[in-house]
């Protein structure tokens, strides 16, 4: 069994580690923290997880019980792996963090964008970012991974195949997202309050939000140049999901859209391009680690219109962080990933 702990075991992220690691064949949880619940039993806090952690018991983060794991998950605010991370790889820990500290490759982009310096730039140059669908065989090597954060999940898988084929205007390119409240993590915040965030939809972050030098980077890679994204980002009434509306300027004639889109994916797990004319719908993939997408061309114009779907919690954090450790580990792709979403 790979012994894994997990620092941040309270939160959304880190409880959805537990429930996908509870059907995880090879993995054992042998550390969880928190400082504010340290003494409290997993399934005291967590009633759906009674009968799967009876033994185990958040606590304060203890650097040598983590480091007797194979590997540890940070699900956790930025900063925090930052401190922890260098002395765990030192003592042949492995380690993913579902936090930002590591997925921007420059320091002081990070220190602009998160209002402070960056606590270990000397671990950027190894740190991987974790996308299956780009690094799969990076990962599959690396010691450090950075999770992708849940709007550039939704928002490069839809657009990669776009723009890796050089097919539209990278100048001009718009990502329109919706997410869940989850995604403001489990702390109480006064928008996060049923009165607040329930019959009403917001943007915010319109002028600039910190996922957006990520989607930059990721995007920039794939064009193989500067990408010129304007991200808008919606907080809507729903628990759980990002829906990302994508929108670029077709160059040229692009051929066949929905082949290109399936042929780019065709070898990925867990990206599902739907057929032609659908709308993928965020509860289509509630609880289960897939990205949907459809591609879409208006009227045969020529701006091309991707619809991306995924449940942020989980191929927006947890999941793919669990499809990370697998590839890490050699293990099948799906050890803990194979349950389908939860309808209604
Ligand atoms: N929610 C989402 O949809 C997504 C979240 N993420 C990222 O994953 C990370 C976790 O998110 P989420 O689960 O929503 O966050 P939550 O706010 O729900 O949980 C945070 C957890 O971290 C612990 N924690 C907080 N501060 C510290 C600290 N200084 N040292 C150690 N532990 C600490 C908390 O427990 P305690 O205070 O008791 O120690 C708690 O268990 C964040 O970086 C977030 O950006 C990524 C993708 C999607
Ligand atoms: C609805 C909401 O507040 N979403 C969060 C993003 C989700 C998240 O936790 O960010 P990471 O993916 O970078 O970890 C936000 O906008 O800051």
């Amino acid at each position: 069994m790979i012994k894994v702990g997990i620092v941040g075991g309270t939160g959304y992220t880190g409880v959805e580690l537990l429930r996908l690691l509870a059907r995880h064949p090879e993995v054992s949880v042998e550390a969880i923290t928190s400082r504010s619940e340290a003494g409290l039993g997993v399934s005291e806090l967590y009633p759906n997880l009674r009968g799967h952690y009876d033994e185990l018991r958040f606590s304060e983060p203890d650097p040598a019980r983590l480091a007797a794991c194979d590997a540890v998950f940070f699900a956790t605010p930025h900063g925090v792996a930052h401190a922890l991370a260098f002395d765990l790889l030192e003592r042949g820990t492995r380690v993913i963090d579902l936090s930002a500290d590591f997925r921007l490759r420059d320091a002081d982009e990070w220190a602009a964008w998160y209002g402070q310096p960056h606590g270990a730039p000397e671990l950027l140059e190894e740190a991987v970012y974790g996308l299956p669908e780009v690094n799969r065989e990076r990962i599959r090597q690396a010691r450090l991974i950075a999770v992708p954060g849940c709007y550039p999940t939704a928002v490069q898988l839809g657009l990669l195949p776009l723009l890796e084929a050089g097919l539209i205007d990278a100048d001009h390119v718009i990502a329109d997202c919706k997410s869940g409240v989850t995604g403001a993590g489990r702390g109480a915040k006064v928008p996060s309050l049923l009165a607040e965030a329930s019959e009403s939809m917001k943007a915010y972050g319109a002028s600039g939000h910190r996922h957006l030098p990520e989607i930059r980077q990721g995007l920039g890679d794939a064009a193989n140049g500067p990408v010129g994204l304007t991200f808008v980002p919606h907080l809507t009434p729903m628990i759980r999901g990002i829906h990302a509306t994508l929108y670029g300027r077709l160059q040229g004639e692009p051929g066949d859209l929905q082949a290109l889109f399936e042929q780019r994916f065709a070898d990925e797990p867990f990206v599902d391009v739907m057929p032609a004319g659908s709308h993928p719908e965020t509860r289509s993939v509630k609880g289960a680690n897939v990205c949907r997408m459809a591609v879409h061309r208006p009227g045969d114009g020529d701006t091309v219109v991707v619809l991306s779907v995924i449940d942020n919690l989980v191929k927006g954090a947890s999941g793919q962080a669990v499809h990370n450790l697998n590839l890490m580990f050699g293990l099948d792709e799906f050890a803990g990933l194979d349950a389908p979403a939860m309808m209604p």
